[in-house]
């Protein structure tokens, strides 16, 4: 996928901000198909320090555009995102808490949004904020609550579809992934993780 993404961006046919915002509006228009009855109210996004961060930065902003309220609550330092997220962080026009120092409380809005992390986990998520904050996704999702994954629920594995050892992880009830599915959205702990997946297009 990354080497597919690369190509179409080397090739100059599409930048990675084009495809990062296709992505987050992918998200969006999923979200309204699987819950349609859920036109507005509130959203939290869990935003990690790589570009599935940036996917989650360009949903808040979306939602955030259509009357939502919005809570972004990101992981890692802004100056450390690479570009494209960086570029989206910036645009957001909302209060931002930083999940490492604010402590999670349960979620009782209408959406919770896990864009810590996609293709690029490369290690088990040890982080103990990353791994509260990421429990109370799961619980909400547990609760019946309307709950998004980005590309891949953070903590699996997109290749084999496992938990990576020791791993934090959460299910929700939609995964929403980009271009093509990956082996681990059907593999091992796959379904269970992703609930229903949408795939969809980002002009690759
Ligand atoms: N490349 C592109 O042009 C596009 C990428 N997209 C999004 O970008 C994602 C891939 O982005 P990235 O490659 O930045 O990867 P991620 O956003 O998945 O995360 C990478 C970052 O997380 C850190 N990390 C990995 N494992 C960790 C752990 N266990 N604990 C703490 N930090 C950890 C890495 O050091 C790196 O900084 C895709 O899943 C998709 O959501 C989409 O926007 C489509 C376009
Ligand atoms: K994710």
């Amino acid at each position: 996928m990354r080497a597919v993404e690369m190509a179409a961006i080397d090739s100059g046919t599409v930048t990675g901000l084009a495809l990062m915002e296709r992505a987050g509006a992918g998200v969006v228009a999923s979200f309204h198909t699987n819950w349609p009855a859920l036109r507005s109210g509130s959203a939290r996004i869990l935003c990690g320090p790589g570009n599935n961060g940036g996917d989650g930065f360009v949903i808040a902003r979306l939602l955030h555009a259509n009357g939502w309220q919005v809570q972004v609550v990101t992981f890692g330092h802004p100056d450390q995102l690479p570009q494209d997220a960086r570029h989206n962080f910036n645009r957001l026009a909302m209060p931002v808490a930083d999940g490492a120092t604010t402590p999670p409380t349960q979620f009782d809005g209408d959406l919770s949004v896990d864009a810590m992390f996609g293709t690029g986990l490369t290690r088990p998520i040890s982080d103990p904020a990353m791994a509260s904050w990421l429990h109370c996704h799961d619980r909400f999702c547990a609760a019946g609550g309307a709950a998004i994954a980005v590309d891949i629920p953070s903590g699996l594995d997109a290749d084999s579809g496992r938990v990576l050892q020791g791993s934090a992880c959460a299910r929700s009830g939609l995964t929403v992934t980009f271009h093509r599915a990956k082996p681990g959205h059907y593999l091992a702990d796959g379904p269970e993780f992703c609930g229903t997946l949408h795939i969809v297009g980002i002009g690759l």
